[in-house]
């Protein structure tokens, strides 16, 4: 089984796919917990160009256009799912992802980026059985995630996470595995839902 955990940053996801690789392990199963971007040279290479903002972003006095960031980010998954998720998967474990092609569709399209380019780029992934939306205003997510980033950036990135966060919710009309939970409640409420919708799909296994 593959369950992705989606959201917006400081949504909640990397509590939760503990949680949930705990509850997992309690019941015997083996337990694959990844994330993207990875740890890998690709992953890393995205947090150099992209993420940090730093110099080495800049090229010819410009940031890396948001096609080579979509394209860095596929490239670091096509890695992901064919050296770890596949193969995990295809031996029996219960493969968790914190953040997956989702994250490009909702980032990305905020870029600008259009979404069939981006769902076309990204269709080599394998599809999850079940994608936990973590959904909360974007004001919250702030406050949880308050001194991780630039302050003087604060406003900008604001915008941008409310624009992802519609975009999120405006994919799961379109993928029917996302589910949403309200990311609001406490860590253990939203475990509980999270719980309940996989309980559900291991019954269809
Ligand atoms: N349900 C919750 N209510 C309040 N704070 C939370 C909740 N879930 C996580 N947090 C806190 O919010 C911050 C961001 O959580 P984290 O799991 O790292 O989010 P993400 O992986 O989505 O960026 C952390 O400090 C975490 O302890
Ligand atoms: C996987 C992925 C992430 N991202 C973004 C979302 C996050 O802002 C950032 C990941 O940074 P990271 O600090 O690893 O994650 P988080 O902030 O959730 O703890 O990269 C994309 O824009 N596209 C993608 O395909």
């Amino acid at each position: 089984m593959f369950v992705v955990i989606e959201g917006i940053d400081g949504a909640g996801k990397s509590t939760q796919a503990k949680l949930l690789a705990k509850w997992f392990e309690e019941r015997g199963y083996e337990v694959v917990l990844t994330k993207e971007p990875t740890d890998t040279a690709f992953g890393k290479l995205i947090r150099k160009l992209v993420l940090t903002g730093g110099k080495e972003g800049i090229i010819d006095g410009a940031r890396i256009s948001h096609e080579a960031e979509a394209l860095l980010f596929a490239a670091d998954r096509a890695e992901h799912v064919a050296k770890l998720i596949k193969p995990s998967i295809e031996a029996g474990k219960i493969v968790i992802s914190d953040r997956y092609f989702y994250s490009s569709l909702a980032y990305q399209w905020a870029r600008g980026l259009d979404l069939e380019w981006l769902i076309d780029l990204n269709r080599f992934a394998v599809r999850p059985d079940l994608v936990i939306l973590l959904d909360l205003p974007v004001k919250e997510s702030m406050k949880r995630i308050n001194g991780r980033s630039i302050k003087t950036e604060f406003d900008k990135i604001a915008e941008l996470q409310k624009k992802v966060r519609e975009n999120y919710l405006k994919l799961t009309e379109r993928f029917p595995e996302m589910r949403i939970v309200n990311a609001l409640a406490s860590v253990e409420d939203i475990h509980n839902d999270i719980v309940a919708l996989v309980e559900h799909e291991l019954l269809k296994k």
